[in-house]
């Protein structure tokens, strides 16, 4: 600022740091002056030509704060010796004479007004960034797609449909079981991100196999900008401070001990990862989880949830006991019947006690869904291609529905047909239909069947010879040791020097050199020996995953088969040790035993036969074959194959064919001799008639209910519009600019971002001191893990709206205008108000603000140009100001400055009116269309939660009575002078 006469007691504000509050003057030299800041407890030392300060002088009818904390309005400003005495009056109406020096110095000129006023007029750029960012924010959070698009995820339309679906729900508990490697953790991680972004989640704990904790712990991280803490032993010890030495003694004295000062790790943070044997192997584990709060539990693999009758396994009453104290709760298995339908009904059980509470009721429900689906597929069949046409439904039809619906519905439904879109009428009625009947709302799965572009499975069937001595010898095992014969040849020493499979593996191996190869077999203690043995004695580069390794060397072991270049050719796995896991770089799968159950089968080639497969999945299976004697693996083989086809499709039926046969496959796959073929003809047959059953009743149903294809579409087409759209770079360009972020542009759409020296903030939101390397191409971000995928969701640029808007930045600006029809001298004062409701982020009333921003653009006369000079037009013409020009000229004309803003304040006040009767009832039809369909659907399905209503009939109260407190604040204030 220019030269000013500094004197002692006068009070300042910082241009460069207003954050320090009011300053005093404490000392004067020629050149210099001393300036404390009681507030920050700071002294700073000015050159006196230069000094960034600014004098700070209150009006009359302007507030102040007192010292000692008396609030006032002043009435009168005298100046004796440089410095400002103040008269004002209490609440009480008490004259009281305060010299500026008494006044409080905790005072923060944020407001646009006050920032003004006492000279703190930032860039015109930067107001112009200010408005464009609550603009852009604005529209980003009213998007429908708002925390599905941010994800580094390609956009598929069934798991697009199940995120948005189940993400708008309060608390959403459901079963996401599509079929395995179509993507649930990717669908669960939608839902957690929109729920995180949209307010409606704020913590979640995620409970998974201790083999999947780090993959987990990544693709949460690399996909979503999601940061979980991975919490085990050590880490909770850490957080406890057990692990200091010190800690004995801390709490040596008994009067020292104090319950409340022991820490709840699973409080430390917000995203917790752990796995579930560490809450099944610590009782006290489990009890912290479950004292602490939960939006969200999320359960993979969770299959194995066991469950009967007789008994509910550790694991089951572990999660059992979580899944009561969190609100919402996903369970993520691709196989729900894995464990048999008692613990598939017991796992919806978890999600909802009150709606499956009798087993019996539910088997006999599961069978009575065909006549349904055959209803829907009959409405579906009949519904014109074009929305234009309108008619009347047939009596059939009437008289179906008749059976489902009440007369009100059908009724409505009739009408719109007729006088608006018959095939309007026929979606509502189907998605009525699907709605209020099944078990779509908690159980959600896509399948294969569904979705294209899934490759090939090819089965390799390779009949090893066995001798026939033990092949005789072989059949008088236990089932067990004929399923894993490794067993069997141990016996007569080393068994990977005796076992055919062994010389047949390693020949495979050599004949596919270049290509990766993933070994399953049933035991732990197989795969190492097998692993040393092909790697010691032959060379082969390979790897081995078990579940007695940690997850260090797992992961390792993971990454080294992963590798491309230098990595193992092959990875031998155990079952457990590969559940879950991605592999599909690789094109062959060798089966080295067989399990005796069909999803544990679905989950082994699941490994491979995921989304991001690019090639023909080929199944290795070697199979001992002997004539005389028919060895239980290759008769296990042939029923997998010619019974329920389990190798070259996934198999829906498996474990319900599996429960049928199994009292008559097992004695025939143990009496080494016995003739299986008549039993694969059964079987064949019994799965013919169950998958036509399946397709048309509840897996039909299902289908229908996990994926609309039209509305998916819809949404995929959004967010790819949105990709497109070059706003995003254009604004962050501006924004990285004004806050002196380094960047260089690689490209139109990859950049590399470092903290600047200079930068406004530091650190910067959302990027690392290391830099960042960003795109804005999502097809770039799924090949190139080193660069993060910028989007309107990605922290950086949550952060960078956030910083812009919630702080003062912009608020203030003094710029000119050359405009001819404008005569020099005139002035603008161009005021940017929000609608400001200060209500919980849950309630998301900002979805039903249309225009939250207003903008007035007005003269000294009251006339209103905003709509002539639009905000873009008028930035473009704008001149900016030097801060000190800015400073003299606001003093000079701030009486008239105050004027202009009072009329633009009573210009928009009757908008609030109007925006906030619309958004009241925006949100009264929204919600309240949601709690009748749910009043409704409770009368017919009793999949509805009452909570669910309740909550929502709550939330409908609050939101009205938020909106109803709804107030107009400015925002920023420019003011701009003709010339
Ligand atoms: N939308 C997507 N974009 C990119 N990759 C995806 C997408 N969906 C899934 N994938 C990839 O496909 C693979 C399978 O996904 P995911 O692990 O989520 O499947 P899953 O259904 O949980 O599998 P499983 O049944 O084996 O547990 C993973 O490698 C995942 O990263």
């Amino acid at each position: 600022m220019s030269q000013q006469d500094f004197t002692l007691g006068q009070r300042y504000v910082s241009d460069t740091e207003p954050e320090l509050g009011l300053g005093v003057v404490l000392q004067v030299s020629t050149t210099t002056a001393e300036i404390g800041f009681p507030a920050a407890g700071e002294r700073r030392t000015y050159s006196i030509k230069q000094a960034p300060l600014s004098r700070v002088r209150y009006n009359i009818g302007e507030k102040i704060k007192h010292q000692d904390g008396q609030a006032l309005t002043i009435t009168h400003v005298m100046e004796q010796s440089g410095c400002l005495l103040y008269e004002a009056v209490d609440a009480d109406d008490q004259t009281r004479a305060v010299p500026e020096f008494e006044l409080d110095s905790f005072v923060q000129f944020s407001k646009p007004r006050e920032r003004l006023f006492s000279g703190q007029i930032d860039k015109s750029n930067h107001f112009s960034l200010r408005y464009r960012s609550r603009v852009l924010r604005h529209h980003s959070e009213q998007r429908s797609g708002f925390g599905l698009g941010g994800a580094r995820v390609s956009l598929l339309p069934h798991q697009l449909y199940i995120a948005s679906q189940v993400a708008s729900r309060y608390a959403p508990r459901v079963l996401l079981a599509d079929e395995v490697g179509l993507g649930k953790t990717i669908e669960a991680g939608l839902i957690l991100h929109r729920q995180l972004l949209t307010g409606r989640a704020h913590r979640a704990l995620v409970i998974v196999p201790d083999t999947l904790m780090h993959q987990w712990l990544v693709e949460m991280l690399r996909r979503f900008n999601l940061s979980f803490t991975l919490l085990d032993e050590a880490r909770c010890q850490s957080l406890e401070g057990k692990d200091c030495d010190d800690f004995v003694d801390e709490f040596d004295e008994p009067e020292d001990f104090n319950p409340e000062d022991i820490i709840n790790p699973f409080e430390s943070a917000q995203l917790v990862l752990c796995s579930l044997s560490f809450i099944t192997d610590n009782p006290e584990r489990l009890e912290q989880a479950s004292a602490a709060d939960w939006d969200l539990l999320l359960v993979d693999e969770a299959h194995h949830l066991e469950w009967n009758r007789e008994q509910a396994s550790l694991e089951y009453q572990a999660i059992e006991q979580l899944a009561r104290v969190a609100r919402g709760l996903l369970l993520l298995t691709a196989t729900p019947e894995q464990l048999g339908v008692e613990s598939h009904f017991a796992r919806l059980r978890l999600l909802d006690p009150d709606r499956y509470y009798d087993l019996e009721a539910f088997i006999a429900e599961q069978k009575s869904y065909q006549p349904l689906s055959e209803l829907v597929e009959h409405l579906n069949s009949v519904r014109p291609e074009d929305a234009e046409v309108t008619g009347d439904l047939f009596d059939a039809q009437i008289n179906e529905l008749a059976e489902y619906l009440d007369q009100a519905s059908i009724d409505r439904a009739l009408a719109q047909a007729k006088t608006q879109s018959l095939q309007l009428a026929i979606d509502q009625l189907v998605e009525v239909l699907l709605d209020r009947h099944g078990t779509g709302r908690v159980l959600l799965r896509n399948t294969r069947h569904g979705i294209s572009g899934f490759p090939e499975r090819i089965l390799h069937l390779n009949p090893i010879e066995l001798a026939d001595d033990d092949a005789k010898a072989l059949g008088q095992y236990p089932l067990e040791v004929q399923l894993k014969p490794e067993g069997y040849w141990a016996e007569q020493g080393d068994w990977w020097l005796f076992d055919p499979r062994v010389e047949w593996l390693k020949s495979l191996i050599k004949a596919k050199r270049g290509h990766k190869i993933l070994v399953i077999c049933a035991d732990g203690d197989t795969a190492q020996s097998l692993e040393l043995y092909l790697r010691l004695r032959h060379g082969i580069a390979s790897t081995v995953f078990h579940e007695g390794m940690n997850l260090i060397n797992r992961d390792r072991a993971a990454a080294y088969f992963a590798d491309m270049e230098e990595g193992a050719q092959v990875l031998i796995a155990s079952e457990i040790g590969s559940e879950g896991r991605n592999f599909q770089f690789s094109q062959d799968l060798v089966l080295f035993d067989l399990p005796l159950n069909p999803d544990l089968l679905e989950q082994r080639i699941g490994r491979l036969d995921r989304i991001g497969q690019a090639g023909s999945v080929n199944i290795h299976l070697p199979v001992y074959h002997n004539a005389a004697a028919p060895q239980a693996q290759a008769k296990l083989a042939d029923w997998y194959h010619h019974g329920i086809n389990a190798f070259e499709h996934t198999c829906a039926i498996g474990q319900s064919a599996f429960t049928a046969f199994a009292d008559k496959l097992v004695p025939l796959l143990a009496d080494c001799g016995a003739d299986i073929n008549p039993l694969l003809k059964e079987t064949a047959d019994y799965a013919q008639t169950l998958n036509d059953e399946l397709q048309a009743g509840r897996d039909k149903l299902l289908e229908l209910n996990s994926c609309r294809p039209g509305p998916a579409q819809a949404m995929v087409d959004a967010l790819e519009a949105l990709d497109e759209d070059d706003t995003l770079p254009e604004y962050l360009m501006r924004a990285l600019d004004s806050f002196n972020v380094d960047y260089e542009r690689h490209s139109d759409i990859s950049w590399v971002l470092h903290p600047g020296e200079h930068m406004r903030v530091d650190p910067y939101p959302g990027l690392p001191e290391s830099g960042l390397t960003v795109t804005f191409d999502r097809d770039v971000a799924l090949s190139r893990d080193d660069m993060s995928f910028l989007s309107w969701e990605h922290p950086l640029v949550r952060g960078t709206l956030e910083l812009i808007a919630d702080t003062e930045f912009g608020n203030t600006a003094v710029a000119t205008l050359k405009l001819p029809p404008l005569k020099p001298g005139t002035m603008l004062v161009e005021a940017v108000y929000c609608l400001y409701t200060p209500a919980p982020a849950s309630l998301q009333l900002s979805r039903y603000i249309s225009q939250p921003v207003m903008r007035v653009l007005m003269d000294t006369n009251g006339k209103d140009f905003a709509q002539v000079l639009g905000a873009d037009k008028l930035n473009q013409i704008l001149q900016k100001v030097a801060r000190p020009t800015a400073q003299e000229l606001v003093r000079h004309s701030r009486e008239q400055i105050g004027a202009v803003l009072d009329n633009t304040e009573l210009a928009v006040a009757p908008l609030r009116a109007g925006q906030v009767a619309e958004a009241k009832h925006k949100v009264s039809e929204d919600i309240g269309r949601e709690i009748e369909r749910l009043q409704d659907l409770a009368k017919v399905n009793p999949n509805i939660r009452s909570e669910e209503i309740d909550y929502l009939s709550d939330r409908l109260a609050q939101s009205l009575e938020y909106l109803d407190n709804a107030s107009l604040k400015l925002d920023a204030a420019r003011v701009i002078v003709a010339v």
